[in-house]
Order: C-alpha cells, then structure tokens, then sequence
C-alpha cells in the first residue's frame, strides 16, 4: 500500500512529482483537539507553490480549526493533538515564536473571514501600512520602495491608490474593505495567501469582483491561494484543487474536475452540490441536505455521513471508511462508493484506531 497525501494527483510516480512545482504547506496525519473535543480528524493533505486550494465543507466541519492549523495558530485551549504541519518542509512545532510570527507575517499570510474588523478605524490606511513596513524592516530597502509596492497591489485590487492610502476603513463599503485587506496581506510578498470564506460577507458585484481579483492576483504573482469555503459555487469559480471536509475528517479531494465530473464521489459531495443552485443549474432541483453535522461531543463511531447519507448501510454505522485513492490521486472515504471503484485503489492515509 501507497502512503501518500491528498492533493488531487498521485504522489507514486516520482517522474511526475519532478515535473510538478514543490509542495509548500503540508499537513501529515493532523489533529486538533479542543478540551477532550476533535475538531479535526487526522488530516492530511499537500498544498502545492501556484495551487488554487479550496478547503470546503458546511459550517462547524473544522475548515477554520484547519487554517489555524497551518498557520500554527490553533486557539487555546485547542491544541495540534497529533500529526504535524510543515512548511516549505519544515515543521511548525521546531520553529521558535519570532519564527513563527515572521511567517504568518511573510510567508503564509491569512485574510480573516472577519477582514471588515482587521484595521483601525481612526489611523489612515497609509499609517497601518507604514507600521507592517516598520516592523519588518529586512523586506524592502526603504519605506517608499514598501509603499510603491503597496500602492501597485491596490492598483491589482481596482482601487485608487492615493484615495486608500489617505482613506480610513470605516467610509469603504464591505467590498472595499475586503480588497483593501488582500493587499495589505501581500504587503510582505508571501508566497501563500490563506483566506475564510472571502466572499460570504458581500454582495453579488463585490463577489464576482473579488474572484477576478484574485485570479488576478494568481496569475500575475504567482502567489499560492488556499481558501476556505462552504460555497460550492466559489469553489467551482476558483479553485483548481480541492479537499472536502466533513465533520472534521476529509472525505474526499482532488482536482476541481475530479470533484465535479468524476462519477466517483462521496455522497457528501454529491449532497453539496445539489444544495447549491448555481452550480446545480436549476433551482427547481436544488435539494437541502437533510439533518445536521453532528457536534463533536456526539461523533458516530462509523462514517460520521451515515446518519444523513442515502447510501448508508450496516457497515458504514460500524466502521470507519478510510479515505482511497485512485490512480490519479483522486481521494474518497465511503465504503459504498469505494467498492464500486472499477480502478485498483490504495490507502491513501493510513491510520491507525
Ligand atoms: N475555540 C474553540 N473552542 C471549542 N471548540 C471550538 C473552538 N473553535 C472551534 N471549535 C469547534 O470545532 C469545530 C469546527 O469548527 P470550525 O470553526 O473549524 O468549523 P468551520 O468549518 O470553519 O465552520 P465555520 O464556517 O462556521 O467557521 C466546531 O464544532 C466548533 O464548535
């Protein structure tokens, strides 16, 4: 058996890998643990330099506790419960805090889903950024080469420069506010940038703005994206890659198409997409998933899906289906499904009970 990580292509071949651009953020056999509560269940996945990386899945199925996780920023009393999270191969747990400051700072940058909240209402936005910039110092040669650079970014996010940089938060709308947060989040020219849920707060034009922007962004940087989401119809929009979690656990990943078009995939996914309109393409058949996630404390002992699931059987109430790969690397947990796989499949992850 294969061990190797989700990321929508099979790690087995090492010609492939060759070709394919370095993993940068990586998470092996992850757990978070609140109090004696699993918010995140043995996950482990491979984010690669130019992915467009959507972590998607209802709300309370532990994609945020996930972000902190890569970040290295789990809220107290949570706590990193097993497994590890490396970046650029190194582990987060051997870095020294002003380390780890330096690159949530300037390697893996986050926007916050509550972005609207992270300025300061009564200092200009020009202040805020010359304070980033004073803080780290080893970045650019002088405070105007930051500012040059920053005001660029603005130009990327389709505002005005000299109107943001003597502009305060508080008289830009949602959509500004949330443009204006993405730049100054590459201030520092990271190579990730992680966003929650970055266009549930607005409306309709701000979205679709948004989702430009940061194809943009993409392209002309070359920055890696990774964004956390329940819309599956953002994920269709932007990602190119994607893992799916359900209560905690990953329950299926790969390429956009894979998730989409493949005839393999997990009810879970297939119960997401017919709740969603846009991607569904008729809203008469849109179809609300039944019940709920189940809270933490109350964690069925088989697949945590059973209890909602329309392929549900006697086994999937018992065990835990493991999550298995196809060829492709395309990765699924669900008994029902796996078995009905005309590919050989390997254990992608294995873990013990
Ligand atoms: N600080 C905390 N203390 C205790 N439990 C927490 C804490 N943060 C998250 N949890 C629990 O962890 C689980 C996953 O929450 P998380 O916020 O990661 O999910 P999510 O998928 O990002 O949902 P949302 O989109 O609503 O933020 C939930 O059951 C939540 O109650």
């Amino acid at each position: 058996m294969t061990v190797h990580h989700f990321e929508g292509h099979s790690m087995s071949s090492p010609e492939i890998d060759q070709e394919r651009p370095p993993v940068v953020l990586e998470l092996d056999d992850v757990s978070v643990d609140f109090g004696g509560l699993r918010a995140v269940d043995r996950v482990s996945l491979s984010i690669r330099q130019g992915d467009i990386y959507a972590l998607a899945g209802e709300s309370g199925c532990g994609k945020s506790t996930l972000a902190y996780a890569l970040l290295g920023m789990v809220p107290p009393p949570g706590k990193v419960s097993t497994g590890e999270v490396r970046f650029k191969d190194r582990s987060l747990t051997s870095m020294s805090r002003s380390e780890l400051n330096r690159m949530r700072a300037a390697d893996v940058s986050m926007v916050f889903q509550a972005a609207m909240n992270a300025f300061n209402p009564v200092v200009t936005i020009g202040k805020q950024v010359e304070h980033v910039l004073d803080a780290h110092p080893g970045v650019y040669r002088t405070r105007q080469e930051g500012r040059n650079y920053f005001d660029e970014l603005i130009r990327l996010v389709r505002l005005d420069p000299e109107v943001i940089w003597n502009g305060y938060e508080s008289r830009f709308s949602g959509g500004m506010k949330q443009r204006v947060a993405i730049a100054l989040a590459l201030l520092l020219k990271p190579s990730v940038l992680l966003l929650d849920e970055p266009t549930t707060a607005l409306d309709i034009l701000s979205q679709r703005l948004v989702i430009d922007i940061l194809r943009d962004l993409h392209e002309r940087l070359g920055v890696t994206i990774i964004f956390i989401t329940h819309d599956l119809a953002l994920v269709a929009e932007l990602a190119d890659r994607v893992a799916v979690m359900y209560a905690g656990k990953l329950v299926e990943a790969g390429t956009l198409d894979e998730i989409f078009y493949d005839h393999r995939r997990h009810p879970y996914v297939n119960a997401l997409i017919r709740a969603v309109p846009s991607v569904n393409g008729d809203t008469e058949l849109i179809k609300p998933i039944p019940g709920r996630v189940p809270s933490l404390a109350e964690m069925p002992v088989g697949c945590r899906f059973a209890l909602r699931c329309p392929l549900a059987e006697e086994r999937c109430r018992e065990v835990d289906p493991p999550l298995l790969s196809d060829p492709n690397g395309h990765g699924i947990a669900c008994h029902v499904v796996n078995d009905q796989a005309d590919h050989d499949l390997d254990a992608a992850v294995e873990v013990p009970r």
